[in-house]
């Protein structure tokens, strides 16, 4: 298993180039279940995820195929199992249902599990499909779904903000007969990204933006180009280099408006961002304070912001108060942070940082994406060596990370 080893200490100055998103191009990917004919998507980044998705959809008989920084995906459908072994290892997974579903009328897809950050049921996704008519029946681990009549559109209330689920439904409803109306919608700029792509495949969608989304089902879709939205998340945790080495980076690319919340709380904390073209500039002027932030859907300050920003908060001057109010167990960076000397205290969903004056190198486990980022950042601060294992969960959503850090001056290696 690999490792990664960094020497802290040196403030990252140069640019550093954002690549598609990952949370925007696992959905976009399941749109290659909705038409036989072919969806290209650019901007796609080289991740783990996305190879295991890639995996997924040949198993469903999708041709996949990559070409440079494009992805080209052609049906026909050939099988509409998702196994286990392949569901286990991405949770996304389930973003298939509801395109083989509302395509296919039939889906065996494994349930996906927990994971290190919480327990992530998917009954919000099962509720919707069946107020949509699907049967639903949990077996040996898989749903098995039916809709032997087809998918009807329906009005659908979350009761509480859904990224996935929002997503399956939006699919699904596309193909419906009749019209769906999906209220308390999530609003993450990545629903918007696949429902513009949905719309350039033929889909009737409204609301675009919004927590209410309607959508009239079409009897099928084409095929079409899409060009993925940058990673807001990588973006930001780019942002958070820069801050905590007191360095300086230009994010090409980045989409400040995708970021507010993460800007307003950077800026609170005492960095400097400023817009340019094609891109934002992140600065650590003078000092670095301790702010509050509470995790919430968007366009709140998003949860897989949460372990990059705490990482910075423990080298801020003063206290904060991190809030996570999306998953029940995200804090397992707490304890790796404060064996590099962070004193970072959890009291239920808060964590209480006293930021430090220095922190100190040291070996490290990664438990989780964001997790090990938040250990990189911490290690690219602190004094002497540190060293990540497990470094497999941050190439699930981060393309380069060693000749994107190196090239703005960090002293970082992957060790085999
Ligand atoms: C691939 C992808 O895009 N992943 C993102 C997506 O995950 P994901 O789509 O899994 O996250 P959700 O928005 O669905 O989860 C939000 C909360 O709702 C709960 N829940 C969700 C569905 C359900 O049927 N029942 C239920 O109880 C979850 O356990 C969690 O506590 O949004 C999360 C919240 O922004 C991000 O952290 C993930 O990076
Ligand atoms: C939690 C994340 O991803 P996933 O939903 O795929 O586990 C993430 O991207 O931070």
């Amino acid at each position: 298993m690999d490792s990664i080893r960094i020497t802290g200490g040196v403030p990252l100055n140069g640019t550093i180039a954002i690549s598609g998103a990952k949370n925007a191009a696992l959905p976009l990917m399941t749109c290659g279940l909705l038409t036989d004919e072919t969806l290209t998507l650019t901007n796609a980044a080289r991740l783990a995820d996305l190879q295991t998705m890639a995996d997924l959809l040949r198993q469903h008989g999708i041709s996949v195929e990559w070409n440079g920084r494009s992805i080209s995906l052609g049906g026909p459908i050939t099988n509409t199992e998702a196994p286990y072994d392949i569901v286990r290892k991405m949770r996304a997974s389930i973003l298939v249902l509801g395109p083989l579903l509302a395509r296919c009328r039939e889906a065996r897809v494994s349930l996906p599990g927990g994971c290190a950050i919480g327990t992530r049921p998917v009954n919000l996704h099962l509720k919707g499909l069946e107020a949509m008519g699907a049967k639903i029946k949990l077996d040996g681990g898989y749903v098995d779904a039916s809709a032997p009549q087809g998918l009807k559109g329906a009005t659908i209330v979350f009761p509480f903000v859904s990224v996935g689920a929002t997503e399956n439904l939006l699919m699904a409803a596309s193909l419906a007969d009749g019209v769906t109306t999906l209220k308390n919608a999530a609003r993450e700029p990545e629903i918007s990204d696949l429902a513009h792509c949905l719309i350039a495949m033929g889909a009737k969608i409204e609301g675009v933006g919004t927590d209410t989304l309607v959508i009239e089902g079409v009897k099928s879709l084409h095929g079409a180009e899409h060009a993925i939205l940058p990673d807001r998340i990588e973006t930001g945790t780019y942002a958070c280099a820069a801050a905590i080495t007191g360095g300086n980076l230009f994010l090409e690319n980045a989409r400040a408006a995708d970021l507010g919340a993460v800007l307003t709380s950077l800026r609170e904390a005492g960095i400097v961002v400023t817009e340019e073209a094609n891109g934002f500039r992140v600065a650590r002027a003078n000092g670095l304070h301790g702010v509050d932030v509470m995790t919430e859907p968007f366009p709140g300050f998003p949860t897989d912001m949460q372990a990059q920003f705490m990482a910075l908060m423990a080298v801020a001057d003063g206290a904060s108060m991190i809030t996570e109010t999306i998953f029940e167990n995200r804090f397992m960076h707490v304890p790796e942070l404060n064996r590099m000397g962070a004193k970072i205290n959890v009291h239920g969903s808060s964590a209480i940082i006293r930021g430090v004056k220095q922190l100190s190198g040291a070996p490290v486990m990664a438990t989780d994406l964001r997790a090990s980022f938040s250990l990189v950042l911490a290690g690219l601060a602190a004094q002497g060596e540190t060293t990540i294992s497990r470094v497999y969960h941050l190439d699930r959503g981060y393309e380069a990370v060693e000749q994107k850090l190196t090239a703005c001056g960090a002293r970082i290696e992957r060790v085999a």
